[in-house]
């Protein structure tokens, strides 16, 4: 098996709830109807929907589905299955640049509230960047919650990262300008910047971000900047909810979709990139530190459908 096609069924196997509970329902459709009317287009609407894809998402893909039905003149049902992977696949765009930080001196700041993988994905994200030898440090900015350094501590020992910060109750302000010097003095390649995303009080994050982002803005200017925030697959539209409301407070930049693996929900990720427009750049599909993976639109939908397979 080639490292590209063993890479495919990792993914394949990391979607196999969200296959379940999307892709196996519309089959049902495809196979289940005789003709093309308007009791099958509302059981795929029913599916989508319930599939996470978004309210809105569904009714483009299905309008683009009829409007390709009519001009091709299909009159199998189950020749629709092609179109809807082809119409999904639009709906998600391409991101220009969504790697430039890996290769560019830059500070990334990870927000996401608790729970939901962001220290976790800190670490698998370190340890990829060393992987491609590049030269990482940490700063442990999330200074409310207990034991959350410690937890990155260990992280950044596993990625062979340096960490700075840790302290509980210490100025996170103040571990990114520790962080920033430190950056400087030792030529690190990307400073990855954990932070308290807490969104039960937007107007205290947003003031936080913004006196980061200042502190940044003034002691390093040259340094490429990315704010990413990670989300919870599991938690479908909630997920859907956090993402816009990040978004409201934070120059998003990307996202991460973590707990891909145990997601029946992974249809939030179309959801994600065209009702929001933000770009989901790596998905979580383990625990483990080799367990994130960027995220390529065009390959999802195609793990998603032709599991067997590469469709290319
Ligand atoms: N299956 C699976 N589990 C994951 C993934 N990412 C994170 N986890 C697990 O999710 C749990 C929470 O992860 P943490 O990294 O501690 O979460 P956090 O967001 O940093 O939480 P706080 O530090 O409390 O804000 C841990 O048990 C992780 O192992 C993933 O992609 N797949």
């Amino acid at each position: 098996m080639s490292e590209n096609q063993g890479f495919f069924q990792r993914l394949v196997s990391g979607l196999t709830k969200t296959r379940d509970h999307i892709v196996s329902g519309m089959d049902s459709i495809f196979s289940g109807f005789s003709q093309i009317n308007d009791d099958f287009y509302d059981e795929l609407e029913e599916t989508l929907i319930m599939g996470d894809i978004g309210v809105r998402t569904t009714m483009e893909i299905l309008d683009q589905l009829r409007e390709k039905v009519k001009e091709q003149h299909i009159k199998e049902p189950t020749d629709c299955r092609e179109l809807l992977i082809e119409s999904i696949k639009e709906q998600m765009g391409v991101s220009e640049n969504a790697y430039e930080f890996e290769e560019k001196t830059s500070v990334v700041f990870v927000i996401g509230v608790n729970g939901v993988g962001k220290t976790t994905t800190i670490g698998k994200l370190a340890g990829k960047l060393r992987a491609q030898d590049k030269k990482v440090i940490l700063a442990a900015a999330d200074t409310f919650r207990a034991a959350a350094g410690e937890q990155l501590k260990e992280w950044a020992n596993r990625a062979q990262a340096e960490m700075i910060g840790g302290q509980e109750g210490s100025d996170p302000a103040a571990v990114i300008y520790d962080a920033v010097a430190a950056a400087k003095a030792r030529h690190a390649d990307v400073l990855l910047c954990d932070t308290a995303g807490r969104l039960h009080n937007k107007k205290n994050l947003m003031e936080e971000l913004k006196k980061m982002n200042r502190i940044i803005d003034r002691e390093y200017p040259e340094a490429y900047r990315e704010t990413l925030v990670v989300l919870d697959a599991t938690t479908g539209q909630n997920a859907l909810a956090q993402a816009k409301e990040f978004n409201e407070v934070a120059d998003i930049t990307g996202v991460i979709l973590t707990k891909m693996d145990g997601s029946a929900k992974g249809g939030i990720a179309v959801a994600i990139q065209s009702e929001l427009g933000l770009p989901v750049k790596y998905i979580g599909v383990g625990e483990t530190i080799d367990d994130l993976q960027k995220f390529d639109a065009d390959e999802f939908v195609n793990a998603l459908f032709y599991k067997d397979s590469d469709a290319d």
